[in-house]
């Protein structure tokens, strides 16, 4: 930034927007994981299957926003596919919350088993990747056969190291930088999943990049 008289303030501005650019760099270094990941996703789609999303505080609104991408899509043209998130109706997480004895450990696993099928996929957002309900919610998603993806932040916390079909990370130890390199990483999910389903064979070879 050019000089002025608070050149402490101009430097904490350029640290902020500093801050950001390599988490995303980061995606760029692993984006064969997220296109493997992308196109086991739309394989689920394409043999009819829905997205199911889900996360806690500023991650389950990102889960209502990923959920409105694929199911109402932004982009003219684009069709629409079945996605629902699993924090928009309080009366089945407060009820679940209060009445399971498990607090709100269980809200989102309680869900699955009851509004989900086999061919489904499960996407849990955590920025540590520790949250108990959002790992309940994949494990009991991958016990029942769904497709699983974590998006997380850091080092991915447990969701690394638990058996979950695909972990895409965003590196970064601010958890303000992980949010919003999520928001990035489910744009380009959404897009190459469209991408993937319109283009005949894609489905039926493997993806190495
Ligand atoms: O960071 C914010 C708001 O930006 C919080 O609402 C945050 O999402 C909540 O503390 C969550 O409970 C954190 O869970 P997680 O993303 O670490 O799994």
């Amino acid at each position: 930034m050019s000089s002025s008289p608070d050149s402490g303030v101009h430097e904490t501005v350029d640290r902020l927007f500093e801050r950001r650019v390599e988490p995303v760099n980061q995606i760029l270094a692993n984006a064969d994981n997220v296109a493997r990941a992308c196109h086991a996703v739309s394989r689920r789609f394409h043999e009819g299957g829905k997205l199911v999303v889900f996360g806690n505080g500023g991650a389950s609104t990102d889960a209502q926003h990923v959920a409105v991408e694929f199911v109402h899509p932004v982009i003219v043209g684009k069709r629409a596919l079945p996605a629902v998130s699993l924090t928009s109706d309080v009366a089945t997480v407060t009820g679940v919350a209060t009445g399971s004895g498990e607090g709100l450990d269980e809200v989102f696993a309680h869900q699955i088993r009851h509004l989900a099928d086999p061919g489904d996929i499960a996407l849990g957002i955590s920025t540590d990747g520790n949250c108990a309900n959002v790992l309940r919610g994949l494990r009991e998603s991958g016990d029942l056969g769904l497709l699983t993806v974590g998006l997380v932040g850091g080092d991915g916390g447990a969701m690394a190291d638990s058996g979950i079909d695909h972990v895409l990370t965003a590196r970064a130890t601010d958890p303000r930088v992980v949010k919003e390199v999520h928001v990035t990483m489910y744009h380009i999910l959404w897009e190459l999943v469209h991408v993937f389903l319109e283009q005949p064979g894609a489905l039926t070879s493997e993806v190495t990049a």
